[in-house]
């Protein structure tokens, strides 16, 4: 049996973790998919981010109109949109696999790794052991609780394959509400696809404050069909060839519709149970989660655990963090670090772009914390008057205590990148009056839109007059 110092399941983050201070180690990379590199790569972040692009360039047309220039949307070149994504990304997953396999310490096992007791993984016939293990197996798209037909394999899809196939569908139905739902939503509708929305509870983007998944909701419904409240319970294929949905709503009303594509966005699980967890004795809640301190060490002292397989956000750069933190404490496992966890921010890449950072309102409210209100229309900014921006926001939360961020919630164009001195600020304990007049703000460029919705935080408050002040600037 082959003895390695560290053994490491997972080539996504987990193969990062791999870096040039482990060269005097003698390492194990498992992994059981044939596309090496994992989600983000492969079939996540970026191949999706590479398919909103154009997507976004074919949604503009109709925001061109309005500002009086006369685009016309032909096709979405489908076939040549997909080549030119996974011709980039194909060659980088092959390419990093040949780099692992090439290098001096690192063995690249191709198998689906399972523990036999706390030291030791077989992988099919092999069996290796390993003085520390990190487990960093991700997640994977939650299968759907209804039958689906073996001929309709082609038409109903997860994000893992919708993105491979040969042409743009017709008539799309998307199960979920969630940002996998929202994202291939715009891309869809922004093709030319039709696209109805199936979700099973009221809410879109649940979990986003309130103000901003209602009015996400809308914005999105005047380009799909958006049904709540309804579950699937038949699928079956037509004569025709197309995909027939039957619902339910909560009061037992059945629904039918009819698709060529079906793309079932209803969450995702993490992937431990193959691991057989139990042999090493390390502690996993019911649903699979991977129970892990602030340190991403598990209640076995030297088996690690990073990314969706334990972490509480399903999100790249959190995976990439606790990759950073994993690394550091397998090396120096007598002088740990923690992964920060305090501010994670989130975006969704649909239209319009969805991004936030700490708490909502409603969070605030339950918790009894004191708290100010802002909010900022794009469209009441100079950039925003260009853009002749319509139904876009800034929603920023303070402590009038101490002057800090609570939250901050956006809706609008570029908000993914117009939260990043949000988050920048609460990451480095900014207050909000340094950091709304401590800085200049280039004008008339859209973070005005950020400093007048912090502006509007420091006029809200009213001492003595009302326990959650709120500036009303819309
Ligand atoms: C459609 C989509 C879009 C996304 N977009 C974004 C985004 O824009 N921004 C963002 O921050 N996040 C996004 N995410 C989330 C992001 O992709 C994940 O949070 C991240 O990739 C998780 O990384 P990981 O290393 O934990 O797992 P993964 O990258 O999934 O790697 C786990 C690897 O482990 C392997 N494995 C599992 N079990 C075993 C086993 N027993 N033996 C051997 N190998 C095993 C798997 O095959 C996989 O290759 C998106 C996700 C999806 C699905
Ligand atoms: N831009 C990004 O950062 C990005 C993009 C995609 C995915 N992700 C990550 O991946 C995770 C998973 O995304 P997701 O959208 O698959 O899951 P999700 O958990 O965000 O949303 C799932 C949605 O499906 C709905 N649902 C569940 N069962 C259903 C059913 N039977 N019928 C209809 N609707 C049903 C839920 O109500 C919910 O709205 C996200 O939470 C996120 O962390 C991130």
């Amino acid at each position: 049996m082959q003895h390695f110092d560290v053994a490491v399941i997972g080539s996504g983050s987990g193969n990062s973790l791999i870096d040039e201070r482990f060269q005097d180690l003698q390492v194990a990379l498992v992994e059981r998919d044939e596309t090496f590199g994992g989600t983000c790569l492969n079939r996540g972040c970026i191949p999706t981010k590479m398919f909103v692009i154009p997507a976004d360039l074919a949604a503009s047309v109709s925001e061109a109109r309005r500002l009086g220039v006369d685009l016309e949307f032909k096709r979405a070149d489908w076939p040549a949109i997909r080549d030119r994504i996974f011709g980039r990304i194909d060659p980088i997953s092959a390419g990093g696999l040949d780099w692992r396999e090439r290098s001096q310490n690192v063995t690249v096992f191709h198998g689906e790794a399972r523990f036999v007791d706390p030291h030791t993984l077989a992988i099919g016939e092999d069996r290796i052991s390993a003085d520390q293990i990190v487990l960093a197996t991700g997640s994977r798209p939650r299968p759907l609780a209804v039958d689906v037909p073996e001929s309709l394999a082609d038409r109903v899809h997860t994000s893992d394959t919708v993105m491979r196939i040969d042409e743009l569908p017709r008539r799309v139905v998307i199960l979920g509400g969630g940002f996998v739902a929202a994202e291939f939503a715009h891309v869809f509708a922004s093709f030319g696809s039709e696209v109805t929305l199936i979700n099973r509870s009221d809410v879109l983007l649940r979990g986003q404050d309130h103000e901003i998944s209602t009015a996400f909701a809308e914005a999105l419904g005047r380009r799909v069909n958006i049904r709540l409240n309804q579950v699937v319970s038949t699928i079956e294929e037509e004569e025709d060839g197309s995909v027939h949905l039957i619902t339910v709503d909560r009061n037992g009303v059945e629904y039918d519709y009819f698709a060529d594509l079906v793309l079932n966005a209803t969450g995702r699980i993490r992937n431990s149970e193959a691991l057989d967890l139990a042999a090493a004795g390390v502690d996993v809640r019911p649903d699979g989660q991977v129970m892990v301190d602030s340190t991403q060490r598990t209640n076995v002292a030297h088996i690690w655990a990073l990314g969706d397989v334990s972490s509480d956000h399903l999100l790249k750069h959190v995976a990439n963090a606790e990759m950073r933190t994993a690394a550091h404490n397998v090396l120096n496992p007598d002088d740990t670090i923690q992964t920060d966890h305090r501010y994670v921010p989130h975006a969704v890449f649909s239209e319009p772009q969805v991004a936030a950072v700490g708490a909502t309102e409603q969070q605030l409210r339950d918790w009894g914390i004191p708290h100010v209100i802002a909010r900022q229309r794009f469209g009441d900014v100079a950039y925003g008057w260009a853009l002749e921006d319509q139904g876009h926001f800034v929603k920023l939360i303070a402590d009038p205590r101490n002057w800090r961020l609570l939250g901050a919630h956006i809706m609008g164009p570029q908000a993914s990148t117009l939260i990043q001195p949000l988050i920048q600020a609460m990451s480095f304990d900014l207050s909000v009056p340094d950091m709304s007049r401590g800085q200049y703000w280039i004008h008339p460029a859209l973070p005005e839109v950020v400093e007048n919705a912090l502006l509007g935080l420091l006029a809200a408050y009213q001492p003595d007059e009302i326990e959650h002040p709120q500036a009303e600037n819309f």
